[in-house]
């Protein structure tokens, strides 16, 4: 059954010295038209933009200044749009361009703006090409490399599958630029901290995150039921062989997951702030599955107000959950520690008794990170 797929290819796959890698994006576009035409629904996120405007303004590959990027890729994404919109009317095949920044995520109002805008486009059967905008992006708004930016749109538009596009063939016992005996892993049932030292931060020259934020991707997809592939971008069947479930680059398995709300919750929001809790509110969140009431705030951080997400984090500093507080920041100060019947006789803001409904939390994996 044809489904939804959101591919993803690293600016690793889109030069080839100077100049676009048109062999790699004609070999995507050829799968997805295929694809788009047995009745998949598709997105591509393409990175590039910023590898792009620096061949065209002959700008060096590194010591650029921020400024120097966000021009470059205000230079390449037009390059890029270019391109793809030439490759794919030749398939037949509608393109839009979508330029998201984090802060979209954020935000629960424009994130289902943004979602409504990409469901309309598959609906339409166009093909969104996704980016961030480099351009405005801040440090704040950033996602910082478009592998996370897959995982949060792939979560956005409830897709079926990740592939992520790079130029090596998955993730190797070692990094194989460096390691010649390193040899590939096809499937991983998690993303356990072995895993992860595995993939060392070392990456191509214009590629931002290495192995190690596609693993962080994979993870996020695979804890919202998604499953992940990495594959290489130079393999003409690579996302084919991904949807029919055949080896080829590495397979992520999805993990039992929670929907809609949470998942937002979770990871497509920026947290506003911190609760610091104590051991026992961590104990009654984790393992009794309880609301998070004032008597286990030991600190609040950030300012925030009634209905933002907010980190909760343990006394050794680990993060323990995410979820919509019921109070500002400054109410929350004042109510710290106290019981709720102290709290409903201070008449605080008179409103719900917990800090953050159990309805509204989710508890994090451990920060392994
Ligand atoms: N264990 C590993 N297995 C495979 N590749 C690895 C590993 N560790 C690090 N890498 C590096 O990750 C690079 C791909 O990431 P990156 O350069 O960010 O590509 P992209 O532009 O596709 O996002 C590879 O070229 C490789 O050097
Ligand atoms: N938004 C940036 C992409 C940054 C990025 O994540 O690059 P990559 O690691 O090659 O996927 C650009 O278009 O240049």
């Amino acid at each position: 059954m044809p489904g939804t797929v959101v591919v993803k290819i690293g600016s690793s796959s889109l030069m080839e010295g100077n100049h676009l890698h048109t062999g790699n994006m004609e070999a995507a576009a050829d799968q997805l038209s295929a694809l788009m035409k047995d009745g998949w629904k598709a997105v591509l996120v393409s990175s590039g933009a910023v590898a792009a405007g620096r061949m065209r303004l002959g700008l060096p590959a590194e010591g650029l200044t921020i400024p120097e990027k966000q021009a470059a890729a205000a230079v390449g994404q037009g390059v890029l749009m270019q391109a793809y919109e030439r490759i794919f009317e030749r398939r037949g095949i509608i393109i839009a361009q979508v330029l998201l920044t984090r802060d979209v995520m954020g935000e629960r109002r424009r994130y289902v703006h943004a979602r409504n805008t990409l469901m309309t486009l598959l609906h339409h059967r166009v093909l969104p090409i996704v980016n961030e905008n480099d351009t405005v992006a801040v440090e704040e708004i950033r996602f910082g490399d478009n592998d996370a930016l897959s995982a949060q749109v792939a979560v956005m538009v409830d897709a079926d599958l990740l592939v992520l596009l790079t130029d090596t063939d998955g993730l190797y016992t070692a990094d194989p630029r460096v390691d010649a005996g390193a040899v590939r892993i096809p499937r991983l049932a998690e993303i356990t901290p072995q895993i992860w030292r595995v993939a060392g931060r070392t990456r191509s020259r214009v590629g931002t995150g290495g192995m190690r934020s596609k693993l962080q991707a994979a993870r996020i997809a695979s804890s919202t039921g998604i499953p992940t592939v990495i594959a290489s971008a130079r393999r003409s069947r690579a996302v084919l062989d991904a949807v029919e479930g055949k080896d080829g680059g590495t397979y992520v398995e999805p993990q039992p997951h929670i929907r809609g709300r949470k998942r937002w919750i979770a990871y497509s929001s920026a947290p506003r702030g911190r609760l610091i809790v104590d051991e026992g509110a961590v104990r009654a969140l984790c393992l009794d599955g309880r609301s998070l009431l004032a008597p286990g705030l030991l600190d609040v951080q950030g300012s925030f107000s009634a209905g933002d997400v907010v980190s909760i984090v343990g006394p050794d500093g680990r993060e323990i959950a995410r979820g919509v507080v019921n109070y500002d920041a400054r109410d929350l100060q004042n109510v710290r520690g106290l019981r709720s019947q102290d709290i409903r006789e201070m008449g605080v803001a008179a409103r719900k008794p917990e800090v953050v409904h159990r309805d509204d939390l989710v508890i994090m994996e451990e920060g392994w990170r």
